[in-house]
């Protein structure tokens, strides 16, 4: 199948850290979750691909094209960035604040109708009205996955890029929008490359793991019980594996336990 984007020796340099080389393939409609330790590299690998961030050598690649390349009107059509952190000071409606995905797009008779349907699939529906900083952690992420939907509500076979996007969510929250981000991209055929600190939405949500660390990929493998000892290697902790009918999960244990196991 052919690429959707395609990262070959790209490198990034920030202060004086170097991250990469890095050589990726990412297939349309795929879900890919983006694994390890703090500090690793993970939101800086997601700016590279959503071009919020320069390589300093190598090459990006979108749909064909020089990611760099793409006029930027273009690009917000094409791909859409949920980031870590909200950077708008944001005493604005939350009705506003969604309809900010849409600003690229001129002349959008569908501006309120599409913004009313992306809340409701994010459901975030009860919130309008409401002022986004007055809004709890768990309804703010369920606003901004609103305006990422809301951005790529029209496109199909695009890219979606989320940093974090379940952070500080309860658990039902977190299977919610899981479901809720799951459900938009395969409608759409979108993939999605998610920057994950929860194990177990990686492992039953997602068809891929890019596991990183210092800066490096350690390995780019399925999303699958046998990724288990990459895992262990990655964090430095011995995990387990329960498994039934609905799914899987892991467990972490200390370091220690590793170490009596070896
Ligand atoms: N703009 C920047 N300039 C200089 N250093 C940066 C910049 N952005 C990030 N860094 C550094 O690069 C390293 C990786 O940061 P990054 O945010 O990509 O890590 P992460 O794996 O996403 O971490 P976390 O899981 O804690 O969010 C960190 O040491 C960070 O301080």
């Amino acid at each position: 199948m052919s690429a959707l984007m395609k990262i070959d020796n790209a490198t990034l340099v920030l202060g004086r850290q170097r991250f990469g080389p890095f050589n990726l393939m990412l297939r349309p409609e795929e879900r890919v979750a983006i694994l390890g330790p703090s500090g690793a590299g993970k939101s800086s690998l997601l700016k590279l691909l959503a071009r919020e961030l320069a390589p300093a050598n190598g090459s990006l690649v979108l749909d064909g094209r020089a990611l760099a390349e793409w006029p930027i009107a273009s690009l917000a059509r094409r791909r859409a960035v949920l980031p870590q952190t909200h950077g708008v000071a944001f005493g604005l409606p939350v009705e506003l604040v969604v309809t900010l995905g849409r600003v690229a797009l001129r002349n959008d008779p569908q501006q309120a109708r599409i913004a009313e349907l992306a809340m409701a699939q994010a459901q975030a529906s009860h919130l309008i009205g409401r002022r986004f900083d007055s809004l709890s952690g768990g309804e703010q992420a369920r606003v901004q996955l609103a305006r990422v939907f809301a951005q790529a509500w029209d496109e199909r076979k695009g890219l979606l890029l989320f940093d974090e996007p379940l952070a500080a969510l309860d658990p039902g929250l977190t299977l919610e929008l899981m479901q809720a981000m799951q459900h938009f991209a395969t409608e759409r055929g979108h993939a999605l490359v998610a920057v994950l600190h929860d194990l177990n939405i990686a492992l039953n949500h997602f068809d891929r793991l890019w596991l990183l660390r210092e800066g490096r990929i350690l390995a780019d493998c399925d999303a699958v019980p046998a990724c288990l000892p990459l895992l262990e290697q990655l964090y430095g902790v011995r995990m387990r594996l329960l498994r039934d009918a609905e799914g899987l999960a892991v467990l972490a244990s200390p370091l220690q336990c590793l170490a009596q196991a070896a």
